[in-house]
């Protein structure tokens, strides 16, 4: 008899962004947001303030328990760190990380396939010197706030789409989970890099809402009926009067999608 996949349901597709160096404003957060969302993203901001012991506080910051009195779960974690260094450097960042037991980890693409190659080495001995789940490696290939322009003052071969995609290959060569890009290039991406390849989408902008610092934008809908796997949503989520309702009509947006 044949298993079939559990859908995914759309909440779970969110992953909000806490970007707040306060503790108990991201600890808020994220107990306002448990159940609505599919996990939350702790990156450079946060950790640089609170260290692992603040991350630790927050993704226990789900409901004390279930309804029917089971232990809580915590909430699954995207620690977006974005490592880019030396292979051996970025292998040892990888081993410290692994405790918080991470859902998602991230590195930068342009720190190339050795250092891609080391970072997935690492998750995988640690993994199993823990004894939990490798988590979801992923590498992040043009920032969504650079456009073509930014791209050619780094001295970096534009137009974006054809850097993203050549770091994508090259993501995928080096054995890793999937990459995080625009909206903009999500169908180039599932087109060459295959149905699998998971695809972690930033600048997600609800019809109407503020751009901020972002360049390369798409809807929740337009980038889930694109192909996209999980989208990381911030401001528009944690700016909100209402997070709680501001993540339900998101979700509700990528059930459109
Ligand atoms: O790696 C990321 O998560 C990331 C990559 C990228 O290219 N662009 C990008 O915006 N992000 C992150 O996605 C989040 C977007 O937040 P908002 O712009 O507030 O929705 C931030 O936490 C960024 O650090």
């Amino acid at each position: 008899m044949t298993q079939m996949a559990t859908p995914i349901k759309p909440r779970d597709r969110i992953l909000v962004a806490l970007d707040t160096p306060d503790v108990d404003k991201a600890t808020a957060l994220s107990r306002q947001l448990a159940g609505k969302v599919g996990g939350i993203k702790l990156g450079l901001e946060f950790f640089n303030a609170n260290g692992p012991q603040g991350v630790r506080q927050v993704v226990r910051a789900g409901p004390e328990e279930t309804p029917r009195g089971e232990p809580a779960k915590q909430q699954r974690l995207f620690l977006d760190l974005k490592y880019h260094d030396i292979p051996n450097t970025v292998a040892g960042a990888v081993r410290s990380a692994m405790p918080l037991a991470p859902s998602i980890l991230n590195v930068h693409a342009v720190g190339g396939p050795a250092m891609m190659k080391a970072a997935l080495d690492a998750a995988n001995f640690e993994a199993e010197q823990l004894g939990i789940v490798r988590p979801m490696l992923i590498a992040v290939t043009v920032l969504t706030s650079m456009d073509d322009g930014d791209l050619d003052a780094t001295g970096q071969i534009g137009p974006a789409r054809d850097q993203v995609l050549r770091l994508a290959a090259l993501t995928q060569k080096a054995g890793l989970d999937g990459v995080v890009c625009s909206s903009h290039e999500i169908a180039a991406l599932r087109a060459e890099c295959g149905p699998d390849f998971k695809l972690i989408v930033p600048g997600i902008r609800p019809a109407g809402a503020a751009l901020g610092d972002q360049k390369r934008v798409m809807t929740p809908a337009q980038a889930i009926a694109e192909g996209a796997d999980f989208l990381v949503i911030g401001r528009p989520i944690t700016g909100a009067e209402d997070p709680a309702a501001a993540a339900e009509a998101i979700a509700a947006d990528v059930d459109a999608g």
